[in-house]
């Protein structure tokens, strides 16, 4: 593995790490599909954790897969650089055959904000990075696209989309959701209810460094590093799109 800087770092630790996933979603089949979510998330974490700890010795991780006591740990707060990483997005969706709507999330936070970030979707032979971050496909006025959760798609959502005259297209991952924004098969991405900083860290990086809207569902910034790494709602869309989405979410919330 070639280390160029952070950004290269971060594309090349989420690209090991998916191929890694792949190989064990290869040999361990999907008929224990819990043991396969096990497995997948621990031997991503594992890889994460060894690869940082070796080549950016002085930094804090934050993971989802950590215990407690180490995501609770107070010198992270007191640190310059933190990476924020989701060993497993859509650990879900890793275990059912066929889905490629599963992601590795590998982000850098700096003093205050992300400064680099890459989410791996294995399944779809991609990487995408802050170091080569992708170009959005120019918005067409009309109807457009907004990914949702599978499993959990907030309730507003579906009146949202009424509103603003968009269809829902039910994606698992917040990585291969925000991804999907950025490869223009949707064009929005809303969430409430509950998530982590790990679930959006990367995507959000690597969104924001693409020009891509992406806050808080009243359209504050999307703050990362904090005590409690609850984050439990997020906008993602294309710039063009953003204000008639905050205000039509602030409509259904009054
Ligand atoms: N209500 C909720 N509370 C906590 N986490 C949630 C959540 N809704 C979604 N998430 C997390 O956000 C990620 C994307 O979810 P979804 O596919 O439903 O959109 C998943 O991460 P993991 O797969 O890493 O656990 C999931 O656990
Ligand atoms: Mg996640």
């Amino acid at each position: 593995m070639t280390i160029r800087d952070d950004h290269a770092l971060a594309g090349d630790l989420a690209t090991e790490a998916g191929a890694r996933l792949l190989g064990i979603r290869e040999r361990t089949g999907f008929d224990d599909a819990k043991a396969l979510r096990a497995e997948g998330d621990r031997a991503a974490h594992v890889f994460l954790m060894e690869s940082l700890a070796r080549l950016r010795p002085s930094d804090s991780v934050l993971s989802e897969e950590a215990t407690r006591e180490e995501r609770l740990d107070p010198r992270r707060l007191k640190a310059d650089r933190v990476w924020i990483v989701d060993p497993l997005d859509g650990t879900r969706e890793f275990s059912e055959a066929g889905r490629p709507d599963w992601a590795v999330h590998v982000a850098l936070w700096e003093r205050g904000r992300l400064s680099a970030g890459a989410v791996a979707l294995p399944a779809q032979g991609r990487t995408l990075t802050t170091a080569d971050p992708p170009k959005p496909p120019a918005y067409e006025k009309g109807r457009f696209r907004i990914a949702v959760s599978r499993t959990r798609p907030p309730e507003f959502v579906q009146k949202l989309a009424y509103l603003v005259g968009a269809d829902l297209v039910p994606i698992g991952s917040a990585g291969a959701k925000i991804s999907a924004v950025l490869t223009g098969e949707v064009e929005a991405y809303v969430h409430a209810g509950g998530q982590f900083e790990w679930d959006s860290a990367a995507p959000v990086a690597v969104a924001l460094a693409a020009g891509v809207h992406a806050s808080r569902i009243d359209g504050s910034e999307l703050a990362y590093n904090q005590a409690d790494p609850s984050l439990p709602d997020i906008l993602v869309s294309l710039p063009e799109l953003a204000t008639s989405l905050l205000a039509g979410i602030r409509d259904l919330h009054r």
